[in-house]
């Protein structure tokens, strides 16, 4: 992504409900449609949530997606089984309760797992997530082994041939080949996110991607947070603000 491209200002317009209309709309999971918790276990979807989300799906004619960077299988635990999953970063998708098209597990993930476990023993704090095709290493309960940590994950992506995908508090190894941009585009080339104008609403760095392939296709990202250099054209203050502006878009596309 050209930095160049990347808003310095701090202060985004709130998006407009209409913005919704004709929306083929791209969620992120973490920070987004959830506050952020201590742990990847600590986060519970609402039935309020997912009723909202199902509304908005119905009202745009299907063109709704969760982006994530959680593995398929974790969504569809979490309770998005009957939504379009993109996860872990672009490299799975999934139509409602259908078989997931992802790659299989490298056995250079199995390696890098082996290694994390070794760095987090005796760690407090420290926590190793096993997803289904990648690897994450968290210290949100100890950021003092952050930068170790960082270390680490980039040693490994170059040694086993892995991507570092750096998150909030967290270094992740996946394959390479893809990201929320590549799902955005992708999604768009097949119904039902064809022919609607794309909004991605992140709050990570990782979502950059997909504003930028948002803003390429003719639509617009919303930033959820704190203000950043970012190819946002909108922002929403917290993950409360989402919500509030998924309801508004209900009534906006009714
Ligand atoms: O693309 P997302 O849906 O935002 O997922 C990105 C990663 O989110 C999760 O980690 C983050 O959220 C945790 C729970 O709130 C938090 O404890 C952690 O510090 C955050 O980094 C998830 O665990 C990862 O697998 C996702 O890739």
């Amino acid at each position: 992504m050209p930095d160049s491209h990347l808003s310095p200002l701090p202060d985004l317009p709130v998006p407009p409900p209409a913005l919704l209309k004709g929306a083929a709309l791209f969620l992120d999971f973490d920070g987004t449609l959830a506050p952020i918790a201590d742990t990847p276990d600590g986060v519970v979807v609402d039935d309020e949530l997912l009723v909202l989300l199902g509304q908005l799906r119905d009202r745009l004619d299907g063109r709704l997606a969760i982006v994530s960077g959680r593995s398929v299988a974790t969504l569809r635990d979490l309770g998005f089984a009957a939504f379009l999953l993109a996860g872990t970063h672009g490299l799975e998708f999934a139509e409602p309760d259908a078989p997931v098209e992802a790659p299989a597990r490298l056995p250079a993930i199995n390696e890098a797992e082996a290694a994390f476990q070794t760095f987090a023993a005796g760690k407090s704090g420290v926590l190793v997530e096993r997803k289904t095709i990648s690897v994450g290493l968290h210290f949100r309960g100890a950021p003092q082994w952050g930068a170790a940590a960082g270390d680490l994950a980039t040693a490994l992506a170059e040694q086993l041939g892995l991507a570092v995908q750096p998150g909030k508090m967290l270094y992740e190894l996946r394959p390479g080949g893809a990201d929320k941009g590549s799902a955005v585009q992708s999604l768009m080339q097949r119904r039902p996110m064809a022919g609607g104008t794309p909004v991605f609403i992140g709050d990570d760095i990782t979502d950059e991607e997909g504003f930028a392939a948002a803003r390429e296709l003719g639509g617009a990202g919303i930033l959820v947070g704190v203000p950043r250099p970012t190819l946002a054209a909108f922002s929403l203050e917290q993950v409360a603000a989402v919500r509030h502006y998924l309801a508004q878009g209900v009534a906006a596309t009714g």
